[in-house]
């Protein structure tokens, strides 16, 4: 399968910088969602489910298509909940028409990490809504239930090496579980919007106690009521994935570099995008004293 980017000549610098001020502006409005958290966590998640399809073996899957927006996949258990943030976009959709889905699912996620106080993420437009009959079968997107060589494995369908799968993971620094999607239980107290460092401190401060939660699954639970998953708590039982791990809770220049080039990799997967297609590094709603 080859996705090439449709590069739209009528189509500006300005008009996404738009869309991304008009995405940032109802994340700070709409601040009371999920207990405060907010809409940041789950519009990363809606761009990382959107793109987290890819198989490197056979090019299909991906953010291009944006297949998200049928029912098939979003009855991809792994995407329960995702609903809330789909919801978010449908007026973003009716306002700006002219943009495919999988452009504004993956510029949300962008401008959420951005305006979380994350690294600069740089975007590319072009990505081209496809038909429902595209749409890759359900089972793509990773278990929770599972230890490093699965994580491994996961990784690499998505060509992404030990660095990026661990930088990929940190933006769990974000949000929370949510039994009623997932079946893990997540800790009010802990949740984040603001994008750090802080799942990899965590990780390796916390004294973790892997144990059944209230429906019936696995996780690790901490005394101060932290969580982590059994693919999260991984990155500390593989010599490998420890190491980067040490790295990222002591230098957050050195997380924020790798996630930048490895997200934009992963919203990107798929696509080939002509040379005379634009990069966009968008402006947060500080640096525009909006
Ligand atoms: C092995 C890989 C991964 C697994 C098994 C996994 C699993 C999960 C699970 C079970 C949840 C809870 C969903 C809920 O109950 O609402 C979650 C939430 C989340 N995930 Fe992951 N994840 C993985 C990788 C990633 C990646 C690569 C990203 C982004 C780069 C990401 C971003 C998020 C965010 C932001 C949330 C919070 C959403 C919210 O607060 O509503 N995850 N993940
Ligand atoms: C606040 C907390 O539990 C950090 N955390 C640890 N693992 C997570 C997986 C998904 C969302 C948040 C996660």
């Amino acid at each position: 399968v080859v996705h090439i980017a449709a590069v739209n000549k009528d189509r500006s610098f300005d008009d996404y910088q738009r869309i991304y001020n008009t995405i940032a502006e109802k994340i700070r409005e709409e601040d009371e969602y999920d207990g405060y958290i907010g809409y940041g966590p789950i519009l990363v998640r809606l761009g990382w489910h959107s793109s987290g399809t890819y198989d490197k073996n056979d090019n299909t899957g991906g953010s291009y298509g944006g297949t998200m927006r049928f029912k098939l996949e979003q009855s991809d258990g792994a995407n329960n909940g995702l609903g809330n943030a789909r919801a978010f976009m449908e007026p973003i959709l009716k306002e700006f028409p002219w943009i495919s889905h999988g452009d504004l699912y993956t510029l949300g996620a962008v401008c959420a990490v951005q305006e979380l106080q994350g690294p600069k993420v740089k975007w590319r437009p072009g990505r081209v809504d496809m038909p429902e009959d595209t749409t890759p079968k359900n089972g793509r997107l990773p278990d929770a239930a599972n230890g490093a060589d699965y994580v491994r494995n996961f990784y690499a369908r998505l060509n992404m090496n030990d660095r990026e799968a661990v930088a990929l993971t940190g933006a769990h620094c974000l949000g929370r579980t949510h039994l009623k999607n997932s079946g893990f239980d997540g800790p009010w107290g802990a949740a984040s919007n603001s994008f750090t460092n802080e799942f990899f401190v965590n990780l390796l401060n916390e004294q973790w106690k892997l144990q059944k939660n209230k429906a019936g699954n696995m996780q690790y639970d901490s005394p101060k009521g932290y969580m982590m998953l059994e693919t999260d708590y991984a990155l500390v039982q593989d010599p490998a994935y420890l190491k980067i791990v040490k790295e990222f809770a002591n230098n957050e220049g050195a997380f924020f570099k790798e996630f930048a080039s490895c997200f934009q990799k992963l919203l990107e997967n798929g696509i080939d995008y002509p040379k005379d297609a634009p990069t966009y590094v968008f402006k947060t709603l500080d640096e525009q004293d909006l």
